[in-house]
């Protein structure tokens, strides 16, 4: 991409976005050029790339795609610091089904720190920074106690939560203090995709025997997001043996989901009570004290980095008491908070926190969450939840299915790989096909312009 493509998507920006926030997160990136298919931009300082990249970044990679299709992922380097925060994409609108062997889609800010063999782990996810309250207090005993690394006690430990509820945060916590204190244990983390990805990888390279070795020789390991695997049969039989290896071996697994193992649909049933076989826990939604002991924690850390600005105990319970959709747009509240007072150069009152977070307030009024969406329009249509989010492509279930993608793009603060993820891990670029096509067909089919307003209307009653 040319510095002048960029003042293009720059100035159509300026004239789309609200001055506040062009002013405060697109202004400040220095476009430094591409190679590779990365764009590379840099931020003034890591919360803003971390900032741009999660609220911003598919904006930016597709306005980028568009003039630019050989541009595939954005870098945000900070200036203050080594780390990078990046956004990926492919240039070209995968098919779903081309999507199973894309390389996996980075959708959190890029952790800031070393490597196992597997997904590297965040340097910020410790049980030093975990807050422990009544909604999460169960799954972090189980974690702690994991943690030891004494004998295997309860094999597998399944761990499970809504979006956003510290399922990773607890996984990474237990994998530093297993390096930490056994640093001979081979441990590998690593979210299903990526083993599924991996897999297909050794298939298609005639290397399955490099692959079952790597994975029976590791002593602990980790998957996030198995529900992942749901209806992809191959994987989830190399992961059932893969499972039963090690476990005969007494080797400790941990795994995460979004949901509880008897509620993964399209999942064998023999891999499903291998699931349960251990100890399962949940991780509930956070109440309004656990929320306000995490801001108080995270609110401490920013006052640190950013010298001078802090937030009174007042704003936080407002904030607490308001967003109440998961942890991560807590976080993510605060980080635009201290970012935007810092900008502005404004100390953090109660005026300025509702200014610099208005569509965050109104979003978490309605709390309107994607489970909701996705249960409303599967009753809508007369269809099941497993079809509406499943892999079957026909009309009566993937229509349906792009309305729910559009709604939950239009009416909550989900990302689309985050939205993807929810829809049996789709690519984003699948999800942003959807709501592209909804948003055509609303203009030409009556009918659906009706249902889409319709659905819209009871959900935000
Ligand atoms: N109890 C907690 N204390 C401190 N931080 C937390 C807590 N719970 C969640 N967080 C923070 O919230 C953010 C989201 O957490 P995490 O990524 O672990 O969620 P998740 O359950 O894995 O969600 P997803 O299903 O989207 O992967 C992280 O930045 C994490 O540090």
């Amino acid at each position: 991409m040319t510095q002048d493509q960029w003042g293009t998507i720059r100035e159509e920006l300026n004239q789309t976005m609200g001055a506040n926030s062009f002013q405060s997160w697109i202004e400040p990136l220095t476009y430094l050029g591409s190679e590779n298919g990365i764009a590379r931009f840099q931020v003034p300082t890591n919360f803003m790339g971390n900032y741009v990249s999660q609220n911003y970044g598919d904006m930016l990679l597709s306005k980028i795609t568009r003039l630019n299709p050989s541009i595939r992922r954005i870098v945000f380097d900070a200036a203050t610091s080594s780390a990078s925060n990046e956004n990926r994409a492919s240039a070209n609108t995968k098919t779903e089904a081309e999507s199973l062997s894309a390389p996996a889609v980075q959708t959190k800010a890029a952790p800031q720190s070393d490597s196992l063999s597997g997904s590297p782990l965040d340097k910020r996810f410790t049980f030093d920074t975990f807050v422990v309250g009544k909604p999460n207090e169960l799954a972090h005993a189980a974690a702690r106690r994991v943690a030891e690394g004494g004998p295997v006690t309860f094999n597998p430990l399944f761990l499970y939560g809504g979006v956003g509820l510290g399922k990773t945060h607890l996984m990474h916590a237990i994998a530093w203090e297993l390096r930490n204190n056994h640093p001979h244990l081979n441990v590998l983390n690593l979210s299903a995709e990526q083993f599924m990805y991996r897999f297909v990888q050794a298939l298609r390279d005639r290397k399955m025997m490099d692959f079952k070795e790597l994975f029976r020789s590791v002593d602990v390991l980790m998957v996030d997001d198995v529900q992942f695997i749901a209806g992809k049969d191959s994987t989830q039989e190399e992961f059932f043996h893969t499972f039963n290896a090690l476990v005969d071996q007494h080797k400790q697994i941990i795994i995460s989901a979004d949901r509880a193992p008897e509620e993964i649909k399209d999942m064998e049933n023999r891999i499903r009570s291998r699931l349960q076989s251990g100890l399962v826990v949940d991780l509930h939604p956070t109440d309004y004290e656990l929320r306000l002991g995490i801001l108080q924690s995270k609110s401490e850390m920013y006052a640190r980095m950013y010298p001078g600005l802090e937030v009174e105990h007042g704003i936080l319970e407002f904030l607490a008491a308001r967003i109440v959709s998961n942890v991560r747009i807590l976080e993510g509240a605060l980080t635009r908070l201290f970012a935007f007072a810092s900008l502005v150069g404004k100390p953090i009152s109660m005026d300025l926190t509702q200014e610099c977070l208005t569509d965050i307030l109104r979003v978490s009024e309605r709390k309107v969450s994607i489970e909701e969406i996705q249960r409303k329009v599967a009753d809508h249509y007369l269809i099941r939840h497993s079809d509406l989010v499943g892999p079957k492509r026909v009309r009566t279930f993937a229509r349906p299915r792009q309305i729910a993608m559009y709604l939950c793009k239009q009416l909550t603060t989900r990302s689309l790989p985050e939205i993807g993820r929810h829809f049996g891990g789709r690519d984003h670029t699948t999800v942003m096909h959807g709501v592209r096509r909804i948003e055509e067909l609303k203009k030409q089919d009556a009918q659906i312009a009706e249902d889409v307003e319709l659905l819209r209307r009871s959900l935000e009653a």
